[in-house]
């Protein structure tokens, strides 16, 4: 059994789309597919752990139809069932996930690609705790989680109303590149205690710190260039001790990966890392955004098998 989870709204009713051609494809009533349509924020995961307790024995692939968001969603659902395989069909505005993970193709010949079960990807996502640090509450990313400026970006494009009219508008940098220039006038700096592989540093001035699993972020600013899908290692982005006109010139040369030769811009291979701060401070992982005080990362050693079609592995 197929299970697809579809974002209808994703970019504007991509998904939706997406879903009608697959439901009218000869292979959908064949291989015993059942869809599943997103109703609010956070049903993808709701749906998915609670098809994954009923039927896990008989389902051959998860399949997602939708952004980055929903992928997130059903990646947590599943936290549980790692050995089930999943496979993406993006639809998103963003599409970060696809882009660092050389996922591409039309989505009918992605659907065929996934049902035959030939081409696949291990992946291995970030796990992450906040506040209380108790296992019962870790959570995963797909993409990348972050503090500081991107976080803020990341949550007043949450909070936007100019999203939809840039996504109409096939514009989606320039929702970003929008919510940047509102949050980079305001920005205060953090101060944190960071532990990066059991070394801890005191920081006082940190604008931003990305720990990617592949390079994307933002529907394509390669925020961290060194950044592979590889197992135990994440990249790790900061920058500190920088004035507010610099970053602006950090947010022009983002795109390209340039920004990493600022003497502002640090770079670590990592597999664990603490971030604490005396205030809540906000975070964003996968887009997705949140507050704390206190957040624990590390490597999710379980791999995923992701099934789709591989044009090129940009990481
Ligand atoms: N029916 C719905 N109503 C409101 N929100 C929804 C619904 N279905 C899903 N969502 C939420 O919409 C958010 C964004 O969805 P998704 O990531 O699929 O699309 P996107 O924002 O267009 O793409 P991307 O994340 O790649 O930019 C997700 O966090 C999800 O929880």
């Amino acid at each position: 059994m197929y299970i697809l989870i579809v974002n209808t709204f994703s970019a504007n009713g991509k998904g939706l789309k997406i879903l009608k051609t697959l439901e009218e494809h000869p292979l959908f009533k064949k291989s015993y597919c059942r869809s599943f349509k997103t109703e609010y924020e956070g049903h993808a995961e709701k749906i998915a752990q609670q098809v994954a307790e009923i039927h896990k024995e008989q389902i051959n692939c998860f399949i997602v139809i939708g952004g980055d968001g929903t992928l997130h969603e059903v990646i947590n659902g599943l936290k549980h069932f790692s050995s089930l395989p999943i496979g993406f069909i993006p639809a998103g505005t963003g599409n970060d996930f696809a882009r660092g993970c050389g996922l591409a193709g039309d989505p009918v010949d992605v659907f065929k690609a996934i049902l035959a079960g030939r081409r696949q990807r291990d992946y291995w996502p970030g796990d992450y705790l906040t506040d209380d640090r108790s296992r019962k509450y870790g959570r995963q990313f797909v993409n990348n989680i972050g503090i500081g400026l991107e976080a803020d970006v990341v949550e007043a494009v949450n909070n936007s109303k100019y999203k939809k009219v840039f996504t109409r508008l096939r514009l989606n940098s320039l929702t970003y590149s929008f919510a940047f220039l509102t949050v980079l006038k305001s920005f205060k700096p953090l101060t944190i205690r960071l532990e990066i592989d059991g070394r801890v540093k005191r920081m006082d001035n940190v604008w931003m710190l990305t720990v990617s699993n592949h390079p994307y972020y933002g529907g394509g600013m390669k925020i961290n260039p060194q950044a592979k899908v590889q197992p135990n290692i994440f990249s790790v982005l900061i920058v500190e001790n920088i004035s507010r006109w610099k970053v602006l010139l950090l947010f022009l040369t983002v795109f390209w990966g340039k920004h990493i030769k600022m003497k502002e811009v640090s770079h670590y291979y990592a597999s664990s890392l603490k971030v604490d701060s005396e205030t809540a401070i906000s975070f964003q992982a996968d887009g997705q955004n949140g507050k704390c005080k206190a957040c624990d990362i590390s490597k999710e050693t379980e791999r995923r098998k992701i099934f789709g079609v591989f044009t090129k592995l940009s990481s």
